[in-house]
């Protein structure tokens, strides 16, 4: 029987932001992490694991002593002699963000080394949360052991929640990205995608498009679309739920994965997923007027409970 835990698996990075002049503000932060950060902060009872493999460096057991700081652990993740993180820098254009990454060789590539331990992680957990960066920075191989930890899961009773999340950088080409995020949904409950990447990535002319094609395989669909409506389909049926609109944002990284560890909170705590966007829409605000992926856990619940 599934626990009361929440596992999200991936990579988290060093992760620069703020830069004012030559000066700029060290984090940790990735996708993956910045969802289960809100999502801890937001589900305070529930047991939360961090799910990827790290190095033995000063920056690596910094990254761990901070997680465990904040009540995250890192279960049974392996800690690889010799390897760090990687890290990423945020670029702002107005509130708008892009990324600078320096990750190719970063120890998260090995989540999926241990598979015993892999799978123990996964191991009574509420839910399991995972996204196509997880999978962009696995190869084959592992990639194949990592989805077979997450079907493990799901068959003993975790509800497992996916965020497509396209990095073109990370993929070797479009089409195996497209395989890589079609088989994840095979195995998915909850699926949190962005239009504009699934238009990328799929050619999808409208949110509409994208919740009914992923719907082929996901009963619970929420297409995120930044400040436009986000729109969800539950067994086939569809509502909009408006965003809010943040008169001046700052920086919109990790507005997405915020949205989401607010829409999986809200979902674990019994709301319906019409109420559960709503708080999501509220903490992606929130987020947007910080500077880096994270907000602290009082703004984020502030949000959540407005
Ligand atoms: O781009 C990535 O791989 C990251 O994980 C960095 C950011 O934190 C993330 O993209 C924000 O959504």
């Amino acid at each position: 029987m599934a626990g009361n835990g929440v596992a999200s698996i991936g990579e988290c990075m060093l992760e620069l932001s703020g830069q004012t002049g030559p000066n700029w503000r060290m984090g940790f932060a990735g996708d993956t992490f910045n969802t289960l950060w809100a999502l801890h902060a937001l589900s305070e009872d529930r047991p939360a694991t961090y799910v990827s493999a790290f190095g033995d460096d000063p920056f690596s057991q910094g990254q761990i002593g901070f997680f465990a700081e904040n009540g995250i652990g890192i279960g049974s993740s392996p800690v690889i002699l010799g390897a760090r993180p990687g890290l990423y820098a945020i670029t702002l254009t107005g509130a708008e963000r892009s990324f600078t990454y320096w990750r190719g060789d970063a120890a998260a590539r090995q989540l999926a080394s241990d598979p015993a331990a892999l799978s123990k992680n996964l191991e009574n957990q509420a839910l399991v949360y995972f996204s196509g960066i997880t999978l962009a920075i696995l190869d084959d191989a592992s990639r194949k052991t990592l989805l077979e930890a997450v079907t493990k899961a799901r068959a003993a009773g975790s509800l497992i929640a996916f965020d497509p999340n396209y990095r073109p950088r990370l993929w070797r080409n479009r089409e195996s990205a497209q395989a890589a995020i079609v088989e994840a949904l095979g195995v998915t409950d909850i699926a949190l995608p962005t239009f504009p990447d699934e238009q990328m990535l799929f050619g999808d002319e409208t949110p509409r498009a994208t919740a009914e094609r992923l719907g082929q395989w996901v009963g619970e669909v929420i297409v995120k679309n930044g400040e436009q409506p986000a729109l969800i389909a539950e067994s086939g049926t569809l509502h909009d739920v408006p965003a809010i609109h943040v008169a001046a944002p700052v920086d919109t990284t990790g507005a997405g994965d915020s949205f989401n560890g607010g829409y999986l909170a809200a979902r674990l705590a019994g709301h319906g997923p019409q109420e559960a966007a709503s708080r999501a829409h509220r903490v992606a605000a929130a987020v947007v007027q910080v500077r880096g992926a994270l907000a602290p856990f009082e703004t984020l619940r502030a949000a959540f409970d407005s």
